[in-house]
């Protein structure tokens, strides 16, 4: 899981240029990411934009809830084959290992863009709650949702998630190390923090309506479906400890005693 970057020729033999381009492309690829994730939260709130998740132009094909889950599908299969480490060694005799992460970024903004863009929406509600104290409770709920997941990445290692460490490291010279097995705050009290401020803000709404009910269900099998993959490589990955941890810890709901490794 390493790669050194420190041989005679310079890391990974890349000029001083090559490494800054690198590192360019990985700023500008999170950056790009991050704005189109607020455009995605924004678009599931059905909040300012003309096109939302219940709202824009139907493109002309039969069966609109099929295109809009195959659109999820796509998510699905770009996340999971991107991320198989076979797909990862095929991949980076192309691009350079350093990239791989920012790629990996690049594309699943573009994929999202995609989601975001193709959305059909299908505004036939399902639930609407307009009583002042759970109305608000809900919106409450979807910000909760959002800031449970941005503060997540930051429990385990934001910057790695997202590629920034990578080209950081391979501007400076340094030999990549993969992050820890980590447990500290939320992840002490769940396996999956992360996915379960998604489930919570792709569920919370006053508003439920057909389609969005298409993108909660869809992200959510998509969600569970992840969760098994990553679980399976994270238990090859960081090995016993990891195994206590799922074999203590819950996935989804927090367990308020918060986990010791008494190992
Ligand atoms: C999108 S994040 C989701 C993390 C986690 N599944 C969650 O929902 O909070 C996926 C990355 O987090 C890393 N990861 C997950 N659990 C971790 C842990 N306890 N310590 C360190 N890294 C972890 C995995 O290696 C993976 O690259």
């Amino acid at each position: 899981m390493t790669y050194d970057t420190t041989d005679a020729a310079g890391p990974t033999g890349a000029s001083r240029g090559g490494r800054l381009f690198a590192l360019l492309y990985g700023v500008a690829a999170y950056l790009f990411f991050f704005a189109t994730f607020l455009w995605f939260i924004f678009f599931t709130g059905g909040i300012l934009l003309p096109k939302t998740v219940d709202s824009g132009a139907l493109i002309d094909a039969p069966l609109p809830a099929l295109v809009n889950l195959g659109l999820i599908a796509l998510f699905g299969l770009q996340h999971s084959i991107m991320a198989r480490q076979g797909f990862k060694r095929a991949w980076t005799r192309v691009v350079p290992k350093p990239a791989e992460r920012s790629t990996y970024v690049l594309a699943s903004t573009l994929v999202l863009i995609l989601v975001i863009a193709l959305w059909q929406p299908l505004p036939t509600p399902v639930w609407t709650v307009t009583a002042p104290l759970p109305y608000w409770g809900l919106w409450a709920l979807f910000g909760l949702g959002w800031a449970v997941l941005l503060a997540s990445t930051f429990m385990t290692d934001h910057f790695d998630l997202f590629g920034l460490r990578q080209v950081w490291f391979h501007y400076t010279g340094r030999s990549y190390t993969p992050v820890q097995f980590r447990a500290r705050w939320l992840y002490r009290h769940m396996r999956h923090p992360l996915y379960t401020g998604f489930l919570i803000a792709f569920w919370a709404t006053p508003e439920m309506t057909v389609g969005h009910l298409v993108l909660a269900a869809g992200f959510s099998t998509y969600i569970v479906i992840g969760t098994l993959c990553e679980e399976r490589d994270l238990k090859a990955f960081f090995g016993e400890r990891y195994r206590r941890y799922c074999a203590a810890m819950p996935r989804y709901l927090p367990r308020l005693r918060p986990w010791r490794d008494d190992a």
